[in-house]
């Protein structure tokens, strides 16, 4: 049995996917009349509509339903998640929690897995990303993504665990790799989403993502990441997805921005956020980081888009 918390879009694929192939799934929500309306509906109309529970899925508003010592999926988005482990961490003690969250918090510049080791001591953090569609999962699409922990046996145990027939995890150790790759590209995905917004062209957008993979690298690097990892799923498989779908939020925002558009502000981008954390701490650390900042000048309205663009195209002239 493994449990869900947050009834998302995110974390409602998941419960779905690993119910389907037999496991028993618990997921809460916070949100008693939610899981009223999904215990009768059988499927969660105001996240992911049309995709039906399987049977092994069961929900709950209560967080002290869920078995103690099973693996806990942790579907909140990222700038949320201490508010939810500050209210519910209590039942959380002492178990696997895998983050499923893409993100670095702006209060304290921390990913998910480090988040939760800082919260939770005596819980095993481990984070699930890659490229993935919640819409995907759920209707049984394949895809394939990235599970780290730093404990490699409980890595392997848990990889077997939320394995489904579609939906295919690779393991590694590397935390701080996973967890970067998943939250830079979301900032990068905002900056691709712009470019084509403003109909500034898909050459444009090849160059926002492969330099972006430039700098989510000196980022993670300078933190200890592994090159591999931001290579692999969870760095620049997820790059790739989310930089040229218009399923993605995070894209989307961007082509709102690029086109002088309105956003619907109830919907999780998490880019945003991650954007400021990100270009405070690499500012700390002294690594260039032009798209963020040039995200970040955007989002705060400092400067107009073709300015940015001005001031990308004139830096100084340098070596690949
Ligand atoms: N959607 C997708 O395709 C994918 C999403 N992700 C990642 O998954 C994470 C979650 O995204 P997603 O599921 O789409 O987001 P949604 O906006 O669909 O759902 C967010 C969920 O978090 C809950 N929540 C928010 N704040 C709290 C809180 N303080 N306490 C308890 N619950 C809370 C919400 O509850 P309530 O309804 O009560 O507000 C809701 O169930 C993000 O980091 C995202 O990057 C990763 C891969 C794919
Ligand atoms: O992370 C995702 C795909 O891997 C989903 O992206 P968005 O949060 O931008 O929708």
């Amino acid at each position: 049995m493994i449990a869900v918390c947050g009834s998302g879009a995110f974390g409602t694929a998941l419960a779905i996917s690993i119910a389907a192939k037999g496991t028993k799934v618990l997921m809460w929500s916070r949100d008693a009349e939610h899981v009223a309306e999904m215990a009768t509906a059988r499927e969660n109309t105001r996240r992911l509509p049309g995709l039906p529970f399987p049977d092994t899925l069961q929900v709950t508003a209560d967080i002290n339903d869920i078995p103690v010592g099973i693996p806990v999926l942790l579907s909140i988005p990222m700038q949320k998640l201490r508010d939810m482990i500050g209210a519910h961490g209590a039942a959380l003690e002492s178990r696997p929690l895998v983050a499923c969250c893409k993100g670095v918090e702006l209060t304290s510049g921390l990913g998910p897995t480090s988040l939760l080791s800082e919260l939770i001591p005596s819980a095993t953090p481990a984070i699930l990303t890659g490229p993935s569609f919640a819409a995907d999962i759920a209707r049984g699409l394949p895809t394939a993504v990235t599970l780290a922990c730093a404990d490699a046996d409980l890595c392997k145990d848990l990889q077997e665990q939320l394995t489904t027939p579609t939906l295919r995890l690779y393991r590694t150790t590397d935390t701080t790799g996973a967890e970067l790759g998943g939250a830079l590209k979301n900032v990068i995905a905002i900056a691709a989403g712009t470019v084509m917004g403003a109909g500034l062209g898909e050459s444009a957008r090849a160059a926002i993502m492969t330099r972006g993979y430039a700098e989510m690298q000196r980022m993670a690097l300078a933190l200890g990441a592994r090159p591999e990892t931001l290579a692999g799923l969870s760095g620049f498989g997820d790059l790739t997805l989310t930089c040229t779908s218009a399923q993605s939020r995070n894209y989307s925002f961007g082509l709102s921005l690029g086109r002088g558009e309105g956003f619907d502000g109830s919907i999780t981008v998490e880019g945003a956020a991650t954007a400021r954390a990100v270009l405070k701490r690499a500012s700390d650390m002294q690594i260039d980081m032009p798209i963020t900042s040039a995200v970040v000048a955007l989002l705060e309205g400092h400067h107009d888009l073709r300015d940015l663009m001005d001031r990308l195209l004139s830096r100084p002239l340098k070596e690949e």
